[in-house]
């Protein structure tokens, strides 16, 4: 590549964007561009003297395409009556985008310019930046996935869901334990899969995102821990800030911003263990990083449809308040006994946070708006307000500005036993009322090992205690210990059909591997306790989180190998890899599991965990997706003598003991019980007198959930939907409003956010008010 030399030579650098060629992309060396469309049919290119213009020159044909393929499939494929509010829908809430593609230099505010604007308010206050309509969403060429899965068909209320989301709402589903929530994701998915949509499948935890095939929200945006302030991360997305495995990538996974610009549904599971303000920050990056032509998008995260699913009754996000930052200037939050708090109806706050009454209304103490006192270079206050006493995602102003389409689901499945359905109802609210506390103490009795010789799996509140004790228990086992590594795999594939193998040594990296439950290297013996961590056999009852023990370990050669499971036949290559590189003189060696549901030991089979992430070359990628393959080829089981209730989130287990006394944070003692099937299969350790106590309850939550029921009840009285759980909570607001175009600096943005830090430190804070 050409850089540096003279200043002439400089001068005359050219940028030629390939937009159809071998590689598209931008390059600055007219050899190596001609490599790419010399010979190539329809090739598409030009040359321009900035980066910049390069790259909106390949954004203006990208846009120009997807138009024409809109055009094209408007009149090939008219709506039908099949889905019929799906075009009103397009057509309605999302006006085109501008035809004046003149002038399409991407601007970035800098950091001095952006406080006024980056308030609650997501933007409106003084100062705010021009905003424009989201562009439309639109569907992208796409190759269906292969060997879709066989899911479970839903219930009329899960279809509810389902139906709001082929519609483009924005929608947010809840309902208690077991009510089918990450069953509806699946199926969400595998109709947008269906349909081609560019979507992404996150959680705000690693084993959250792992259990929905997804990845965590932090990753897919882009932001690593989130602590910095959302401008740093706008000035970042367009150049620096990379996929965090971008360094095992390579050039490969540059711009973060092409991934939010991409991407048009942004599916989020276990949102009630999401930061409210991350929740924040996450919409304003995406107003900023799907921006139209240098212009911010005033819908909330830049437009794109949001799919929020969770149970703000189970756990809530964990954060501990000495890693907390300012959500706007980055600085560490002013110490609790250095707060001052404003009075409740102090104009700086009523000027700035929107929707104030709402959020009070669900419990956020009027009282505790609080203000970042830090100062800048120029002494100016930072001034960001919050309050410490929003907790949830449900309480910011942004998920007011969304406008949620809402479902509450009721039926339970996990459970069958009414009356313990009916309790667990009750314990999730928090109410312990005699007859429950009678029962729960009843619960208290051990439950001893089953004729498999399985001992219930213990869920405790701290991790420590975890890994003590399956440590402890795995070393009191007398027999030979058998080491099972797993085969972990990366590959590369071009969307131009060139495919490339990721360093092995470079794989334990990789986020998906560090999140997977299942380890590396996994360590078992005879009577070791185990838990299935795979669904291998559901109509057998052999699914993720069935209990069992560890009874023998057979040496299988390679017929008995292939047979030992019914392998569905495209997991046939991937067995016999298996037995290829693991094979000893012909055989391998596999581990007995003694479950509680069967009366003999069943071999335990690998199987293969996959993600595939779609890589965005430099600015974005054409003609195919770009994808990274990660596998891992493993035994499917853990042990499972003990476990956390944070990682149990999301589980059906069978055999349990749950440590209820040790509860510290709002719904954790009632995911520890909602686990297990029935109450027969449930042990409660801990909780002495105090039982009562170990139920926490957020009154936050409380008065959301109340509010979500009064408005269904509202909307099935007015006729509104059809009654199947569906309200229309929060505002319609923001969406289409007009805003005044404002002007604002023309920077590159590209100062280092770690600089200012240290200016901060450097001058003396001021606790006055702006
Ligand atoms: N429509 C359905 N028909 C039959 N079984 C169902 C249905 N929906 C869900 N289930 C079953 O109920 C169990 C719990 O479902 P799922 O894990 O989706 O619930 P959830 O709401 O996500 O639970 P949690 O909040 O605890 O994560 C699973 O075994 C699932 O297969």
């Amino acid at each position: 590549m050409p850089r540096g030399g003279s200043a002439k030579r400089r001068q005359k650098q050219k940028f030629y964007a390939v937009y159809k060629g071998r590689n598209p992309g931008i390059f600055d060396d007219w050899v190596e561009t001609r490599l790419q469309v010399e010979g190539f049919s329809d090739a598409t290119f030009k040359a321009f003297p900035s980066h910049a213009e390069a790259e909106s020159w390949i954004y203006e044909q990208r846009d120009k395409e997807i138009r024409q393929e809109n055009a094209r499939l408007e009149r090939d494929y008219p709506d039908t009556d099949d889905d019929p509010d799906a075009g009103e829908q397009r057509g309605s809430s999302y006006p085109p985008l501008p035809q004046d593609n003149t002038g399409l230099k991407v601007d970035y505010p800098d950091l001095d310019a952006l406080p006024a604007r980056l308030n609650a308010r997501g933007g409106d206050g003084p100062g705010a930046p021009p905003y424009v309509s989201p562009p439309e969403r639109t569907p992208p060429s796409f190759t269906p996935r292969q060997n879709p899965e066989h899911l479970c068909p839903l219930k009329p209320e899960q279809e509810r869901v389902l139906a709001l989301v082929k519609q483009g709402h924005n929608v947010f589903f809840t309902g208690p334990a077991g009510s089918g929530k990450s069953l509806i994701l699946k199926h969400i998915k595998q109709y947008l899969d269906g349909v081609g949509r560019t979507y992404a499948v996150t959680a705000p935890t690693g084993i959250a995102s792992v259990l929905i095939g997804g990845q965590t929200i932090h990753s897919w945006s882009r932001v690593g821990k989130g602590d910095k302030p959302a401008v740093c991360y706008i000035n970042k997305l367009k150049s620096t800030i990379k996929h965090p495995d971008a360094k095992l990538l390579g050039k490969s996974a540059k711009s973060g911003e092409t991934t939010w610009k991409e991407t048009q549904v942004l599916i989020i599971d276990e949102i009630s263990m999401l930061s409210p303000d991350l929740f924040e920050k996450l919409s304003v990056i995406g107003q900023h990083a799907r921006h139209v032509n240098g212009h911010p998008v005033e819908a909330p995260f830049g437009g794109m449809q949001l799919v929020m699913c969770g149970d703000f009754f189970q756990l809530p996000p964990v954060e501990k308040d000495s890693e907390k930052t300012c959500y706007q200037c980055g600085y560490p939050i002013t110490p609790r006994e250095e707060r001052s708090y404003l009075p409740p109806d102090h104009g700086y706050i009523t000027e700035r946070i929107e929707f104030l009454n709402e959020i009070h209304a669900l419990r956020v103490d009027s009282a505790r708006w609080s203000h970042c006192s830090r100062t800048g270079r120029d002494r100016e206050v930072c001034g960001h307000l919050w309050n410490e006493t929003i907790k949830y995602c449900f309480q910011t102003p942004t998920w007011f500005k969304i406008g949620f389409n809402s479902v509450v689901l009721t039926q339970v499945f996990r459970q069958a036993d009414p009356a313990w359905i009916e309790k667990l109802g009750k314990l999730k609210v928090g109410q312990v009322t005699p007859d429950i506390m009678t029962f729960l103490l009843g619960l208290r009795r051990p439950l001893g090992e089953l004729a498999s010789g399985v001992k219930p799996t213990r869920l405790y509140t701290h991790r420590k205690t975890v890994v003590d004790e399956n440590d402890q228990e795995f070393k009191k086992l007398k027999g030979t210990e058998y080491c099972f590594d797993a085969i972990d795999e990366g590959t590369i594939n071009k969307g131009t059909g060139y495919s490339k193998t990721v360093n092995p040594q470079e794989l334990e990296e990789y986020h998906f591997f560090k999140n997977l439950q299942v380890q590396k290297e996994m360590k078992l013996k005879h009577g070791a306790q185990v838990m299935l961590l795979f669904n291998i056999a559901q109509n057998d009852g052999l699914v993720n989180g069935s209990r069992g023990v560890i009874s023998g370990f057979q040496q299988m050669n390679y017929s008995t190998f292939m047979s030992g499971r019914v392998a569905r036949d495209f997991e046939r290559p991937m067995l016999k890899k298996y037995f290829e590189l693991k094979q000893q003189d012909g055989r391998v060696r596999i581990p007995l599991v003694h479950f509680t549901t069967h009366p003999t030991p069943i071999p335990i089979l690998p199987v293969s965990w996959n993600t595939e992430i779609p890589l965005f070359y430099g600015s974005m990628s054409y003609g195919g997706r770009d994808i990274l393959g990660l596998s891992r080829i493993q035994i499917p089981l853990a042990l499972a003598w003990a476990t956390t209730v944070h990682k149990s989130q999301g589980m059906t287990l069978d055999y349990v003991a749950v440590d209820v006394g040790h509860s510290f944070a709002p719904g954790q003692a009632y995911v520890g019980l909602s686990r297990c099937k029935s109450p027969g299969g449930m042990q409660i350790l801990g909780g002495g007198r105090n039982l009562e106590k170990a139920f926490l309850v957020d009154e936050g939550v409380l008065e959301f959930s109340k509010r979500l029921e009064e408005q269904l009840a509202r909307d099935k009285e007015n006729g509104d939907g059809d009654g199947d759980g569906e309200a229309a909570v929060g505002q319609e607001g923001g969406l289409g409003q007009k805003r005044e175009y404002a002007k604002y600096k023309e920077e590159d943005g590209s100062g280092e956010f770690e600089d200012d830090v240290h200016d901060w430190e450097r001058v003396s804070s001021h606790p006055t008010l702006p």
